[in-house]
C-alpha cells in the first residue's frame, strides 16, 4: 500500500466523521435498506428494546440505536454485518452480552446493537461439552453461570472466572476475565483453545494459536474490534466439590502485599495442595463487611471487627480458597494450615468458610438479588479498574487509599486489591498490562444516586491524576478514554498492532463503536 498506514487511518476516521455529520440521512436511508434484508423479521424498533440497548450497568452514558437485531444464529449476524460492509455508507453495529459494561462500551449510537443473548443454544452456539471431557465449545453468548451449571453436570469445570457469572463468554473475552483464579491459571483469555469470529468484513473465521492466529490474539483482549466471537473452545479439568474459604485481616499494608506476593509466588503451580484462588480487599465501613461482593463474617465477629475499623480506618482483608474433594475436612484443613503459616494477619482476626464449590463461585449472585430487592443494583456505577506495577502498589495505597479515598470519604461499594503475574498472560493478545513481572488489580466497585455520579467520577480523575503526577504507570482495565491520545497512551507499543489489526479485520470501523478507539462523538452523558 502506497498510504502509510496512520494517514489511511485517519482519511477513513475523518469520512466516518462527516459520515455521522449527514446522520439523519443516513439513518432513514438504513432503516428502508433494512427492511429489505432477510433478516429484517429479527430486527426489532420496539422502544422498549431500543430503550434497554441504549443504556448498560453504569447508568451513565446513552446512546440510541437505530435497530436491536435479535438474531437466532451466527449467519443472522453474518448477514447483517456484511450488509453495513457493502454500503458506501456503513453503519455501526456492536454485539450486546448482557450489557454489564459501564461506559456505554456496547451500544452503537445510529447503528445497530445485536443483542446476542437472543441466540440462546440456536446452530451450535450452546454448550457442548467434547466426548473425552477435555474442553466445552461454548456460543459467544452464553453467560459464565450456564457454563458452569451445564460443565458440573459432568464432574468438569473451566478453571478461570469472574467473580460476577452473569456475563456473557464473548462480553469478559473481550476484554480478559479477572478473578482470584488469574494469579494460578491466568485469566479466562489465557484459557481459550480456539474461538469464531465473524469480522467486520463478515468473514466467519474459525482461530487458534496455530491457525488464523492473528485473528485470535487480536479478538482476545480486543474490545470487540476486530469480530464478534460466536464460539469459544474452553478448557476443562474435574469439578472440585466443596471449597475452603478464609479471609484474613490487617491494618497494615506491607504486611499484607507481602503476604499477597509469597502465596502467588508459592502457589502459581498446578498441583493439588496449591491456592487455587486468591484476593484482596480494603474494608473501609460498616458497609463493606456486607457489600455485592459477599456478606461472609459471622455477625458474631462484626463489631469487633468494626472497632478495627474505627481505629485504623482502613482494614485490608486477605481471601483465599482451597478446593477439595476426595481429601477428608481433616486433611484439607492440615494443607490450609501448611499454606497459612508465617502469614502476618491479625491474631483472632482469621475467619473460614467451608461452602459448595458453585455456591462459592457464585458467591456474588445472592447479593445481587437483596440489593435488587432494595433497588440498589440498577442505579449508576462510575467504576474504576486499574492494573498497577509491584513496584507503586504502596505509593499507591499513600497517595489513593490512604489519602484521596479517605479524604473524600464517599467510596461505597467493594474495593477490590490482588496481585497477579505477567508471565500467565500472553502478549501476543490485545489485553493490555503493566510492565512489570507482578502486578495489582484495584477495582473501586462504586454505586451511587443518578444525581451524585460525577462525584464519584471527579474521585476517578483525581485517582488517575495522581498515578501521573506520582509516575505510577497503571494501565485501566475496562478502559474508557475519550481522546485518541489516551488509548495511544494505554496500547503503548501495541497501538500500532492494534491499528493494523483493525485495518485488516474491520476496515470500515463498523464494530463496537460504543469503546470510542476509532468512532468518537458516540454517546452522550445521561
Ligand atoms: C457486577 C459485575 C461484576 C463484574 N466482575 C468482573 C470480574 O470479576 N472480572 C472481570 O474481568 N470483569 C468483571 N466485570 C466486568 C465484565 O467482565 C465486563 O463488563 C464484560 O464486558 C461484561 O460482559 P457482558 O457480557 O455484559 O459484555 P457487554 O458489556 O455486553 O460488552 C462488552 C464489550 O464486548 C463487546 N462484546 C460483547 N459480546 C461480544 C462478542 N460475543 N464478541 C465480540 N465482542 C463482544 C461489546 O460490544 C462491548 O464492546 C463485572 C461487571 C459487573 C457488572
Amino acid at each position: 500500500m502506497a498510504v502509510a498506514l496512520p494517514s489511511f487511518l485517519t482519511a477513513i476516521m475523518i469520512m466516518s466523521r462527516l459520515m455521522a455529520f449527514i446522520g439523519i440521512t443516513r439513518n432513514n436511508d438504513m432503516s428502508s435498506k433494512l427492511q429489505a434484508l432477510d433478516i429484517a423479521p429479527k430486527l426489532s424498533y420496539d422502544p422498549s428494546a431500543i430503550e434497554s440497548a441504549s443504556q448498560d450497568f453504569g447508568h451513565i452514558v446513552k446512546a440510541v440505536p437505530q435497530a436491536v437485531l435479535l438474531p437466532s444464529s451466527p449467519w443472522d449476524i453474518a448477514s447483517l454485518v456484511n450488509f453495513s460492509y457493502s454500503k458506501s455508507v456503513p453503519f455501526s453495529i456492536a454485539a450486546r452480552g448482557n450489557s454489564h459494561s459501564v461506559n456505554g462500551q456496547a451500544m452503537a449510537k445510529n447503528g445497530v446493537v445485536i443483542d446476542m443473548t437472543s441466540m440462546k443454544n440456536g446452530n451450535g452456539t450452546g454448550i457442548r461439552i467434547a466426548s473425552d471431557g477435555s474442553y466445552a465449545d461454548v456460543g459467544g453468548q452464553q453467560f459464565w453461570i450456564d457454563v458452569l451449571n451445564v460443565t458440573l453436570g459432568l464432574g468438569l469445570t473451566p478453571v478461570s472466572w469472574t467473580d460476577y457469572l452473569y456475563l456473557t463468554v464473548g462480553g469478559t473475552l473481550s476484554n480478559a476475565g479477572i478473578s482470584g483464579q488469574t494469579f494460578r491459571y491466568g485469566p479466562q483469555i489465557s484459557n481459550v483453545y480456539e474461538i469464531d469470529v465473524i469480522t467486520g468484513t463478515a468473514d466467519f473465521v474459525t482461530c487458534s494459536p496455530n491457525n488464523n492466529s492473528d485473528l485470535f490474539y487480536a479478538a482476545l483482549g480486543g474490545l470487540g474490534q476486530f469480530g464478534i466471537i460466536t464460539r469459544a473452545r474452553i478448557p476443562l479439568e474435574p469439578a472440585p466439590k466443596r471449597v475452603k474459604w478464609v479471609r484474613m485481616l490487617y491494618t497494615d499494608f506491607s504486611d499484607f502485599t507481602r503476604d499477597q506476593e509469597l502465596l502467588i509466588s508459592k502457589n502459581g503451580r498446578n498441583d493439588n495442595k496449591a491456592l487455587n484462588y486468591l484476593e484482596g480487599s480494603l474494608l473501609l465501613d460498616q458497609g463493606s463487611l456486607d457489600n455485592w461482593r459477599s456478606s461472609f463474617f459471622p455477625p458474631q465477629d462484626q463489631p469487633k471487627i468494626i472497632s478495627l475499623i474505627t481505629k485504623f480506618r482502613i482494614v485490608y482483608c486477605l481471601e483465599i480458597v482451597k478446593h477439595y474433594d476426595g481429601q477428608t475436612k481433616t486433611t484439607v484443613d492440615k494443607d490450609l494450615q501448611q499454606l497459612l503459616k508465617g502469614l502476618s494477619y491479625l491474631p483472632g482476626f482469621m475467619f473460614e468458610k467451608d461452602a459448595k464449590y458453585e455456591e462459592f463461585l457464585n458467591r456474588v449472585h445472592s447479593e445481587e438479588l437483596k440489593l435488587k430487592a432494595k433497588g440498589l443494583w440498577d442505579v449508576p456505577h462510575p467504576w474504576l479498574n486499574l492494573f498497577i506495577p509491584k513496584s507503586k502498589i504502596s505509593d499507591f495505597n499513600h497517595g489513593v487509599f490512604k489519602s484521596i479515598v479517605l479524604q473524600r470519604n464517599i467510596t461505597t461499594g467493594p474495593v477490590l486489591v490482588y496481585p497477579m503475574n505477567r508471565k500467565k498472560w500472553d502478549d501476543r493478545m490485545s489485553a493490555v498490562i503493566p510492565d512489570e513481572e507482578i502486578f495489582y488489580t484495584v477495582g473501586l466497585l462504586q454505586s451511587s444516586g443518578f444525581d451524585d455520579w460525577r462525584t464519584f467520577e471527579d474521585q476517578n480523575k483525581e485517582i488517575l491524576l495522581f498515578c501521573e503526577k506520582a509516575g505510577i504507570k497503571v494501565k485501566q482495565y475496562l478502559p474508557h478514554y475519550t481522546t485518541k491520545e489516551g488509548w495511544v497512551n494505554h496500547f503503548g507499543s501495541k497501538w500500532s498492532t492494534f491499528q493494523k489489526r483493525k485495518l485488516q479485520f474491520d476496515p470500515k470501523l463498523l464494530l463496537s463503536p460504543g469503546q470510542r478507539i476509532f468512532n468518537s462523538n458516540q454517546y452522550s452523558p445521561n
